[in-house]
């Protein structure tokens, strides 16, 4: 669940971004909409404890994000949220795989072979394990990185413009794959997004207005 009341941040130059009120309740789907600039990829930040030092109230599994240390931010967010960047940030040293068991890892966590040949043959990436990422097209890069968003189970995904890359197809493929991971294990997904595209995919809106 995740709860946001009478927030605002300030990067340091720059001027206050407010945002507005909004729950997600435990495996609900939400789009997170507004025009380029208007702090879309700012709340997501936010949300997932990467940008600190807000005005306000951010919950997130009952959780007030300001209340924990960095360290126990860094282990929150490992365990509880898996993230979909706009760029996808795969290492490009390392395969498919390797990539992978980065999110375990850096979540503390054991590896679990297992777990990533379901989630790679779940995406349809099962051939592509032992791949480099830098011989994957924009379609097959992207699955990989939403792979490694839910490999752990996380209860909450949080994608920024996953889609905005993609042709209609892949756009189609990665939505729904996004939709089915998430439903599978009953997280809660939040995608920001100016794609309309997906606009009429997932009911629940949140629109953020450019000040
Ligand atoms: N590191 C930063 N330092 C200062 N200002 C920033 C920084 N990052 C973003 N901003 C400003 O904060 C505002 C919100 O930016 P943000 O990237 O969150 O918007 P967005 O809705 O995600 O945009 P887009 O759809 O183009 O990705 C913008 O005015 C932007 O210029």
């Amino acid at each position: 669940m995740i709860s946001i009341h009478d927030l605002s941040f300030q990067y340091s130059a720059g001027n206050s971004i407010r945002f507005p009120d909004f729950t997600v309740t435990k495996g609900e789907h939400c789009l997170l909409l507004g025009e380029s600039g208007s702090g879309k990829t700012t709340l997501l930040h936010l949300l997932g404890g990467l940008l600190r030092n807000y005005a306000g109230s951010v919950k997130v599994d009952n959780t007030e994000l300001a209340q924990l240390s960095e360290t126990s931010l860094d282990r929150f967010r490992g365990q509880h949220i898996g993230f979909v960047f706009q760029r996808n940030h795969l290492v490009s040293a390392l395969s498919v795989e390797k990539n992978l068991m980065l999110a375990p890892y850096l979540a503390g966590l054991k590896i679990n072979t297992e777990r990533i040949t379901e989630v790679l043959s779940g995406l349809g990436l099962a051939e592509k394990r032992k791949s480099s990422v830098t011989q994957l097209s924009h379609g097959q890069a992207q699955r990989v990185a939403i792979a490694r968003a839910v490999l752990n189970k996380p209860s909450i995904i949080f994608a920024d413009e996953p889609t905005s890359a993609l042709d209609d197809k892949n756009c189609d493929r990665v939505i729904h794959m996004l939709m089915d991971v998430a439903a599978q294990n009953q997280s809660t997904l939040l995608v920001a997004t100016h794609d309309q595209r997906l606009k009429d995919k997932i009911s629940k809106q949140v629109k953020l207005s450019s000040s």
